[in-house]
This record gives structure tokens, C-alpha cells and sequence, in this order.
């Protein structure tokens, strides 16, 4: 077993999962940078959820290794991870899963108050994120009197609130309108670069991909490199980088002027 280099916060080599006998992933390789942003994308059932759940130490991979921060994921007991995922990482899911009978900011708070943070500084904390998400005012309400946007920022800031090493975030804004797709997201990655959080962001959209700092992509379980080329004839000219940028970044040429491919590695 040969540990990973230092300044890669999460490192996967060779993930194998089956789900009850489908492939979700086929020897999927990859790191993540301390600080950055990387979205993992590809179509439904690419394997992205699988992905991001083997990094985050909620399953195991079949074969494989995951390490964070030099240390084995994949030998730890099982209460040892649940410990590193409560400990260091925070979770997002598309759908916001809150706590009907607490309030917004109770929501946020909670898992600082279930680690035994005081009352006063956890609603100050909360405070705190829900004015950098943008529901500051909402922080009386409970989930039913908020919209679906608020209350998926309210399950951002409540992911962000214990301030992880690594926010895992699996489609966070698929229920949302276009428009406040970008808004949150924005938000969101905004917050991280803002306190040094790494994210692992699971899309299938371009739009959001194009947030990230860099963009790997899946398809039937495998790694494989998004390009983008100018034009069929300048096509063969191009390599293929290990890890491409995300396709549709603001450096990218506007869709229109080029095709987006997909190459296996
Ligand atoms: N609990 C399960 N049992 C059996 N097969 C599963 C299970 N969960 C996922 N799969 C299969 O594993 C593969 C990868 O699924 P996964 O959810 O990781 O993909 P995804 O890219 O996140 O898709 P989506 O965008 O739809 O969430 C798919 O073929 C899926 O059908």
C-alpha cells in the first residue's frame, strides 16, 4: 500500500463497486486538491453518487483503495469512519432533508449542538452562514413556510456550519429553477473558497460543472476526459488531458464553436 502525495486531501486508486450486480464502478482513480472545487460529472447512473459516497467513507469499495489526508479510508473500522465523516466532512443531497419541527436557523445549528456546542455561539454561527447563503431573514421559519431554494441553502449552510475539511455535495441544486440554480451555487462555492473548503461536487449539468476549478467525468462507471475541440478537422490535433477543465468554463469557446467529446482513459 503506498501512500498518496501530501497535498491531496482525498486520493482514490482503482475503485471496483458492484450494486446488486451492476457495475456502478469500474477502477475509477482520482484526487482532489486541498481548497478546490471538483465537480464530478456525467449522465444518470454514470456512478457520481457511488463515487462521492466511496470518498466520503459511507460505503466501501469493493476493491480499491481511498485515502484522506495520507490516511487508509478504506482499512478503517466502520465506526472510525462514521466518526471521520461526522468529524471532517459535510454532506449535501439534491433534496434538502430537514427537521420539520425545528426552525431554520435550529436546522443549521444542530450539528454543532449535537457535538456540544453551547446554545449562544451555535445560533451565532448559524447566524452567520445563513447571512453569507442569503436567509438571514428566514431564520424563524420552519421548512415549510420556505421555498424550495431556501431551503436548500438552509441544508448548505447547515453542511457548512462545522466548517469540514470536504463538503461532499451529490446534485445539490437539481430540484432548483435555472435561475436560482447559479445563484446558490455561487453561493455555495463562494462560502468554500471563502474558509478553505474542499468540494466534491456530483452534476450532470455543464452550468454547474463550470463553477468548479476542474471538472472529471464518468460514464458507465469509468473515468473518461471531456474535450472540447474547435472542429471536426482540427479534432485529431488535440490531446486529451488527464483532467480536463470543466467543459463549459468561462475559459471554454462558446458552445457553438466547438464540440464537446468524450475520450476513455
Ligand atoms: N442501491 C442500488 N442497487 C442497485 N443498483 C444501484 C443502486 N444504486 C445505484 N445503482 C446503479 O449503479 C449505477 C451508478 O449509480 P449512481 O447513482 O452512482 O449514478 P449517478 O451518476 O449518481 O446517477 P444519478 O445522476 O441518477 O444519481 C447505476 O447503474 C445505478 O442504476
Amino acid at each position: 500500500m503506498v501512500a498518496p502525495p501530501d497535498n491531496n486531501v482525498l486520493w482514490a486508486r482503482a475503485l471496483h463497486v458492484s450494486l446488486g450486480g451492476t457495475p456502478a464502478l469500474t477502477g475509477v482513480s482520482l484526487e482532489v486538491r486541498q481548497g478546490e472545487i471538483l465537480a464530478v460529472t456525467g449522465p444518470r447512473g454514470s456512478g457520481k453518487t457511488t463515487l462521492l459516497q466511496c470518498l466520503s467513507g459511507q460505503l466501501l469499495a469493493d476493491q480499491g483503495e481511498v485515502w484522506f489526508n495520507s490516511v487508509p479510508v478504506h482499512t478503517m473500522s466502520a465506526p472510525v469512519r462514521e466518526r471521520l465523516r461526522r468529524d471532517r466532512f459535510g454532506w449535501i443531497d439534491p433534496e434538502p432533508a430537514l427537521v420539520p419541527e425545528l426552525t431554520a436557523w435550529e436546522n443549521v445549528a444542530l450539528p454543532l449542538m449535537l457535538r456540544g456546542v453551547p446554545h449562544r455561539p451555535a445560533r451565532k454561527a448559524a447566524a452567520e452562514w445563513m447571512e453569507r447563503l442569503d436567509i438571514g431573514a428566514c431564520d424563524r421559519k420552519r421548512p415549510h413556510a420556505l421555498v424550495q431554494a431556501e431551503r436548500q441553502r438552509v441544508a448548505i449552510a447547515r453542511a457548512l456550519v462545522t466548517e469540514p475539511t470536504v463538503l461532499f455535495a451529490d446534485e445539490p441544486t437539481a430540484p432548483l429553477h435555472r435561475a436560482d440554480r447559479a445563484h446558490v451555487l455561487r453561493t455555495l462555492t463562494t462560502a468554500a473558497r471563502s474558509h478553505g473548503v474542499t468540494v466534491v461536487l456530483a452534476t450532470h449539468d455543464a452550468e454547474v460543472a463550470a463553477l468548479a476549478d476542474r471538472a472529471v467525468q464518468l460514464l458507465d462507471g469509468r473515468r473518461v476526459n471531456s474535450v472540447r475541440v474547435p472542429g471536426p478537422s482540427a479534432a485529431a490535433d488535440l490531446p486529451a488531458p488527464t483532467d480536463a477543465p470543466a467543459a463549459a468554463g468561462p475559459q471554454s469557446a462558446p458552445a457553438s464553436e466547438g464540440t464537446a467529446c468524450s475520450l476513455s482513459v
